[in-house]
Protein backbone atom coordinates (compact mmCIF):
# COMPACT_ATOMS: atom_id res chain seq x y z
CA UNK A 1 0.00 0.00 0.00
CA UNK A 2 1.20 3.38 -0.96
CA UNK A 3 2.26 5.84 2.31
CA UNK A 4 -1.32 8.09 2.16
CA UNK A 5 -3.23 4.70 2.03
CA UNK A 6 -0.89 3.30 5.33
CA UNK A 7 -1.51 6.86 7.30
CA UNK A 8 -5.48 6.83 6.27
CA UNK A 9 -5.78 3.10 7.50
CA UNK A 10 -3.87 3.80 10.61
CA UNK A 11 -6.54 6.44 11.46
CA UNK A 12 -9.40 4.62 11.05
CA UNK A 13 -8.23 2.22 13.01
CA UNK A 14 -7.22 4.83 15.85
CA UNK A 15 -10.44 6.82 15.39
CA UNK A 16 -12.41 2.89 15.28
CA UNK A 17 -10.57 2.52 18.60
CA UNK A 18 -11.07 5.73 20.28
CA UNK A 19 -15.05 5.45 19.57
CA UNK A 20 -14.90 2.36 22.06
CA UNK A 21 -13.27 4.08 24.56
CA UNK A 22 -16.20 6.35 24.77
CA UNK A 23 -18.27 3.68 25.96
CA UNK A 24 -16.11 2.13 27.75
CA UNK A 25 -16.07 5.23 30.06
CA UNK A 26 -19.50 6.10 29.83
CA UNK A 27 -19.43 9.04 27.97
CA UNK A 28 -21.96 8.19 25.11
CA UNK A 29 -25.34 6.44 24.86
CA UNK A 30 -27.09 4.64 21.85
CA UNK A 31 -25.74 7.15 18.44
CA UNK A 32 -24.45 9.61 20.64
CA UNK A 33 -21.10 11.48 20.29
CA UNK A 34 -18.70 11.25 17.88
CA UNK A 35 -14.60 10.92 17.78
CA UNK A 36 -12.45 12.69 14.64
CA UNK A 37 -8.73 12.47 14.03
CA UNK A 38 -6.48 15.05 11.37
CA UNK A 39 -4.94 12.41 8.82
CA UNK A 40 -1.33 13.74 9.12
CA UNK A 41 0.27 15.46 5.99
CA UNK A 42 -3.11 16.13 4.49
CA UNK A 43 -5.83 18.32 4.34
CA UNK A 44 -8.13 15.29 5.25
CA UNK A 45 -10.01 14.05 8.28
CA UNK A 46 -11.58 10.52 10.03
CA UNK A 47 -14.81 10.24 11.60
CA UNK A 48 -17.66 8.53 12.58
CA UNK A 49 -20.41 7.85 10.40
CA UNK A 50 -23.65 9.31 11.22
CA UNK A 51 -26.15 7.30 13.44
CA UNK A 52 -24.07 3.88 13.35
CA UNK A 53 -24.46 2.06 16.76
CA UNK A 54 -21.09 1.59 18.63
CA UNK A 55 -21.47 -2.12 18.28
CA UNK A 56 -21.70 -1.26 14.07
CA UNK A 57 -18.43 1.09 13.92
CA UNK A 58 -15.18 -0.78 12.18
CA UNK A 59 -12.21 1.10 10.90
CA UNK A 60 -14.00 0.60 7.63
CA UNK A 61 -17.05 1.97 8.22
CA UNK A 62 -15.49 5.64 8.97
CA UNK A 63 -15.88 8.67 6.87
CA UNK A 64 -12.16 10.33 5.11
CA UNK A 65 -13.78 13.92 4.29
CA UNK A 66 -11.41 17.02 3.47
CA UNK A 67 -11.35 19.92 5.96
CA UNK A 68 -14.81 21.38 4.39
CA UNK A 69 -16.76 18.30 5.14
CA UNK A 70 -16.77 16.84 1.97
CA UNK A 71 -16.66 13.32 1.46
CA UNK A 72 -13.22 11.82 0.09
CA UNK A 73 -13.69 7.79 1.20
CA UNK A 74 -16.29 6.23 2.83
CA UNK A 75 -19.50 3.85 1.94
CA UNK A 76 -21.72 6.20 4.82
CA UNK A 77 -22.91 9.33 5.68
CA UNK A 78 -20.63 11.42 7.92
CA UNK A 79 -21.23 12.43 11.53
CA UNK A 80 -24.09 15.33 11.81
CA UNK A 81 -21.14 17.46 13.31
CA UNK A 82 -18.84 17.08 10.54
CA UNK A 83 -18.92 20.76 9.29
CA UNK A 84 -18.16 21.99 12.74
CA UNK A 85 -14.87 19.43 13.25
CA UNK A 86 -13.94 20.54 9.78
CA UNK A 87 -13.98 24.21 10.97
CA UNK A 88 -12.20 23.87 14.24
CA UNK A 89 -9.44 22.34 11.78
CA UNK A 90 -8.99 24.97 9.67
CA UNK A 91 -9.16 27.17 12.54
CA UNK A 92 -6.90 25.25 15.10
CA UNK A 93 -3.61 23.59 13.55
CA UNK A 94 -2.53 22.93 16.81
CA UNK A 95 -5.81 20.95 17.22
CA UNK A 96 -5.47 16.89 15.92
CA UNK A 97 -8.66 15.28 17.33
CA UNK A 98 -11.94 16.12 17.97
CA UNK A 99 -14.52 14.10 20.57
CA UNK A 100 -18.25 15.03 21.31
CA UNK A 101 -20.29 13.62 24.28
CA UNK A 102 -23.24 14.28 25.85
CA UNK A 103 -21.92 12.74 29.57
CA UNK A 104 -24.40 13.15 31.88
CA UNK A 105 -23.18 14.79 34.42
CA UNK A 106 -21.15 17.68 32.11
CA UNK A 107 -24.61 17.94 30.12
CA UNK A 108 -26.34 18.54 32.90
CA UNK A 109 -24.15 21.76 33.67
CA UNK A 110 -24.31 22.80 29.50
CA UNK A 111 -28.48 22.34 30.53
CA UNK A 112 -28.06 24.96 33.68
CA UNK A 113 -25.98 27.09 30.73
CA UNK A 114 -22.95 27.16 33.35
CA UNK A 115 -19.27 26.43 33.14
CA UNK A 116 -17.88 24.01 35.65
CA UNK A 117 -15.79 26.16 38.31
CA UNK A 118 -12.16 25.40 39.06
CA UNK A 119 -12.81 24.48 42.57
CA UNK A 120 -10.43 20.86 42.26
CA UNK A 121 -6.81 20.13 41.87
CA UNK A 122 -7.86 17.92 39.39
CA UNK A 123 -9.67 20.56 36.93
CA UNK A 124 -6.44 23.03 37.53
CA UNK A 125 -4.08 20.13 36.45
CA UNK A 126 -6.26 18.87 33.38
CA UNK A 127 -8.20 22.28 32.46
CA UNK A 128 -6.24 25.05 34.06
CA UNK A 129 -8.86 26.26 35.33
CA UNK A 130 -12.68 26.64 34.63
CA UNK A 131 -14.60 24.08 31.78
CA UNK A 132 -15.75 27.29 30.09
CA UNK A 133 -19.32 27.67 28.42
CA UNK A 134 -19.76 28.22 24.99
CA UNK A 135 -22.86 29.11 22.72
CA UNK A 136 -25.85 27.54 22.33
CA UNK A 137 -25.70 26.47 18.12
CA UNK A 138 -27.97 24.15 15.96
CA UNK A 139 -26.69 21.36 14.71
CA UNK A 140 -25.49 20.13 10.95
CA UNK A 141 -23.56 23.02 9.86
CA UNK A 142 -20.37 24.64 11.07
CA UNK A 143 -21.97 27.27 14.47
CA UNK A 144 -21.00 24.70 16.84
CA UNK A 145 -17.43 25.00 15.39
CA UNK A 146 -17.42 28.32 15.62
CA UNK A 147 -18.78 28.37 18.96
CA UNK A 148 -15.65 25.55 20.26
CA UNK A 149 -13.19 28.24 18.22
CA UNK A 150 -14.64 31.37 19.95
CA UNK A 151 -14.60 29.54 23.62
CA UNK A 152 -11.04 27.95 23.62
CA UNK A 153 -9.00 30.44 21.05
CA UNK A 154 -6.51 31.55 24.01
CA UNK A 155 -8.20 28.99 26.85
CA UNK A 156 -6.60 26.26 28.20
CA UNK A 157 -9.01 24.01 28.79
CA UNK A 158 -9.09 21.55 25.86
CA UNK A 159 -12.93 21.07 26.91
CA UNK A 160 -15.93 23.40 26.03
CA UNK A 161 -19.25 22.47 27.54
CA UNK A 162 -21.89 24.00 24.64
CA UNK A 163 -24.90 25.59 26.04
CA UNK A 164 -27.88 23.44 26.04
CA UNK A 165 -26.14 20.70 23.93
CA UNK A 166 -23.00 18.27 25.84
CA UNK A 167 -19.32 18.57 25.75
CA UNK A 168 -16.62 18.95 23.25
CA UNK A 169 -13.14 18.19 23.44
CA UNK A 170 -9.82 18.87 21.40
CA UNK A 171 -6.69 17.58 21.64
CA UNK A 172 -2.94 17.20 20.32
CA UNK A 173 -4.08 13.93 18.86
CA UNK A 174 -8.02 11.96 19.01
CA UNK A 175 -6.41 10.26 21.88
CA UNK A 176 -5.94 13.50 24.23
CA UNK A 177 -9.32 14.47 22.73
CA UNK A 178 -10.48 11.65 24.43
CA UNK A 179 -8.72 11.94 27.73
CA UNK A 180 -10.22 15.78 28.30
CA UNK A 181 -13.24 13.95 27.85
CA UNK A 182 -13.39 11.83 30.33
CA UNK A 183 -11.46 13.79 32.53
CA UNK A 184 -14.08 17.13 31.96
CA UNK A 185 -17.36 14.27 33.28
CA UNK A 186 -15.23 12.88 36.15
CA UNK A 187 -14.89 16.81 37.53
CA UNK A 188 -18.50 18.09 36.31
CA UNK A 189 -19.16 15.08 38.34
CA UNK A 190 -17.20 15.94 41.62
CA UNK A 191 -18.31 19.46 41.46
CA UNK A 192 -21.82 18.97 40.89
CA UNK A 193 -21.92 16.60 44.11
CA UNK A 194 -19.71 18.86 45.82
CA UNK A 195 -22.28 22.15 44.81
CA UNK A 196 -25.59 20.08 45.59
CA UNK A 197 -24.29 19.89 49.29
CA UNK A 198 -22.87 23.37 49.52
CA UNK A 199 -21.09 26.68 48.41
CA UNK A 200 -18.12 26.27 46.01
CA UNK A 201 -14.49 27.33 47.00
CA UNK A 202 -12.82 28.25 43.71
CA UNK A 203 -8.99 27.76 43.56
CA UNK A 204 -7.23 30.94 44.01
CA UNK A 205 -5.21 31.82 40.38
CA UNK A 206 -2.04 31.79 41.68
CA UNK A 207 -2.52 27.85 43.08
CA UNK A 208 -4.40 26.92 39.65
CA UNK A 209 -1.34 28.50 37.72
CA UNK A 210 1.08 26.37 40.03
CA UNK A 211 -0.91 23.19 39.64
CA UNK A 212 -1.52 23.42 35.98
CA UNK A 213 2.63 24.11 34.82
CA UNK A 214 3.52 21.07 36.98
CA UNK A 215 0.55 18.53 35.64
CA UNK A 216 1.38 19.91 31.91
CA UNK A 217 5.33 19.46 32.46
CA UNK A 218 6.38 17.52 35.42
CA UNK A 219 3.63 14.89 36.19
CA UNK A 220 4.36 11.57 34.94
CA UNK A 221 7.18 9.78 33.63
CA UNK A 222 9.79 11.50 31.52
CA UNK A 223 12.87 10.38 29.31
CA UNK A 224 15.32 11.30 32.25
CA UNK A 225 14.66 8.04 34.55
CA UNK A 226 16.17 10.59 37.31
CA UNK A 227 13.38 12.34 36.99
CA UNK A 228 15.00 15.45 36.45
CA UNK A 229 12.44 17.99 35.86
CA UNK A 230 12.89 20.92 32.84
O1 LIG B 1 -25.51 15.93 19.39
C1 LIG B 1 -25.41 15.54 18.24
C2 LIG B 1 -24.81 16.40 17.19
O2 LIG B 1 -24.11 17.45 17.82
C3 LIG B 1 -25.73 14.14 17.86
O3 LIG B 1 -26.41 14.10 16.74
C4 LIG B 1 -24.37 13.44 17.94
O4 LIG B 1 -24.18 13.23 19.31
C5 LIG B 1 -24.28 12.14 17.18
O5 LIG B 1 -24.46 12.44 15.83
P1 LIG B 1 -23.68 11.59 14.73
O6 LIG B 1 -24.06 10.14 14.93
O7 LIG B 1 -22.19 11.80 14.94
O8 LIG B 1 -24.20 12.17 13.43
Amino acid sequence: MSRPAETLRRVREEVNRLHAELLRWGLVAWTSGNVSARVPDADLMVIKPSGLGYADLTPDTMVVTDLHGTVVEGEHAPSSDTASHAYVYRAMPHVNGIVHTHSPYATAWAARNEAVPCAITAMADEFGGEIPLGPFALIGGDEIGRGIVATLSGHRSPAVIMRGHGVFTIGADAQAAVKAAVMCEDVARTVHLARVHGPLQPLPEHHVDALYERYQNVYGQHDDPQGARP
